[in-house]
């Protein structure tokens, strides 16, 4: 079962949207890519709020549109929950939670009490919704949304305009969902980062097209794709937790079975697999094995591809594509340590990575 889209919208001269997919109908697919290069209006294509006269969109057999007939929004079943959050300012929480209530589009789906319990949201109920902060609006929007028990749930940058820690909250709120929640949700995001932790399947869009599209692990160092290149790019690795070191508040995490990360200590059980986002500016490479070095991540690696474009934020950096036994971390360096080492494809190194910098809070099974 898919989302089958095929859709060309020419918004100006400047820009056309054009994409021929087939997105999962299960799990989080994220949309990303830069500021103008498509995403909300692909959402809104999808969410029936417009319909391009050269469109398709079917949705697991259904059609909600084709060259003939469109459905309605209202009629594809669809939650939505926009960056603005969009509460009825004249309602309470649970006046804009019954609101949703009163549509559902199907009898079966989660309760009041299982979505307010999920979104941790009960002692806000009876709140005015001017007295919510920008993360309580966040997960009374959801709330609402789910509460209509949609068969696909459409995001559009959710997590915009809150602060590092409301945004962490949310992330493992967001992360914790399908674990409740049987249905396919649609993540628009610039912050690869920000999906990195949530979704499995990614489109990437550039200027209106899809660049890269497939599992969100092996696009993450796909060295043809702007992804690695730019500011927040970073390998998703699969992990198993290996132990904990409660003295100094840290974990141990497996990497392709050998290799030991240490990490921030996480709430996992040994054995539970994890992802982990390792950014590439936090990788630093050695030639040998550092001794008496702080940084307790070393890992032997061999080269696979040194990238050194044009197009790079500055052209005083490469990128390395590292191997491990079967996955990939990113580095980010200066040309001048390229040089200076003298690194080719092909060679034996170790790669430092400081625990400090290790992002771990996933948990998410992969
Ligand atoms: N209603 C509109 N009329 C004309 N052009 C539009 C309209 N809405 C968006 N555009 C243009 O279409 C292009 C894609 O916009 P869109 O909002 O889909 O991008 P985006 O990737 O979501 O961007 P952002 O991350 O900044 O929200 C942009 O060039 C934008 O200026």
């Amino acid at each position: 079962m898919s989302l089958l889209l095929s859709l060309q919208v020419q918004r100006s001269a400047l820009f056309q949207l054009d994409i021929n997919t087939a997105l999962p109908t299960s799990g989080i697919t994220a949309i990303c890519g830069p500021s103008g290069s498509g995403k909300t209006t692909l959402l809104r294509c999808i969410a029936g709020l417009e319909t391009p006269p050269k469109g398709m969109v079917q949705f697991a057999g259904q059609d909600w549109q084709t060259e003939r007939q469109s459905l309605k929004p209202e009629q594809r079943g669809i939650g939505l929950v926009f960056q603005d959050s969009q509460l009825f300012p004249h309602l309470t929480v649970i006046g804009n939670l019954n609101y949703a209530r009163k549509r559902q589009f199907s009898g079966t789906g989660p309760s009041l009490e299982q979505v307010c319990h999920w979104l941790q949201i009960t002692p806000l109920l009876t709140r005015s919704t001017d007295k919510l902060s920008g993360g309580e609006r966040k997960r009374v929007a959801i709330a609402r949304a789910l509460l209509r028990h949609p068969q696909l749930l459409l995001m559009d940058e959710p997590l915009t305009g809150l602060h590092d820690s409301a945004r962490d909250e949310m992330i493992l709120i967001l992360q914790d969902l399908p674990t409740y929640l049987d249905i396919p949700v649609i993540y628009v995001s610039h912050s690869f980062h920000e999906v990195s932790r949530l979704a499995n399947h990614l489109i990437l869009l550039d200027k209106g097209t899809i660049i890269g599209e497939g599992d969100l692990i092996g696009l993450s160092t796909r060295l043809d794709l702007p992804l690695s290149r730019q500011q927040g790019a970073g390998a998703v690795l699969l992990a198993q937790l290996h132990d904990h070191d409660p003295e100094y508040e840290l974990s141990t995490a497996a990497v392709d079975t050998h290799h030991l990360l240490s990490i921030k200590q996480i709430n996992a059980m040994q054995g539970q697999s994890l992802r982990l986002f390792i950014a590439a500016r936090d990788v630093s490479i050695n030639l040998d094995a550092p001794k008496n070095s702080s940084i307790m991540n070393i890992l032997p690696c061999i080269i696979d591809t040194i990238e050194c474009s044009p197009d790079t934020p500055s052209h005083t950096q490469v990128t390395i594509r590292l191997k491990l036994e079967t996955q990939y971390l990113l580095a980010h360096i200066t040309r001048k340590s390229c040089d200076r080492l003298d690194l080719k494809a092909g060679q034996r190194v170790f790669a430092q990575i400081k625990t400090i910098a290790l992002i771990n809070e996933y948990g998410v099974a992969p």
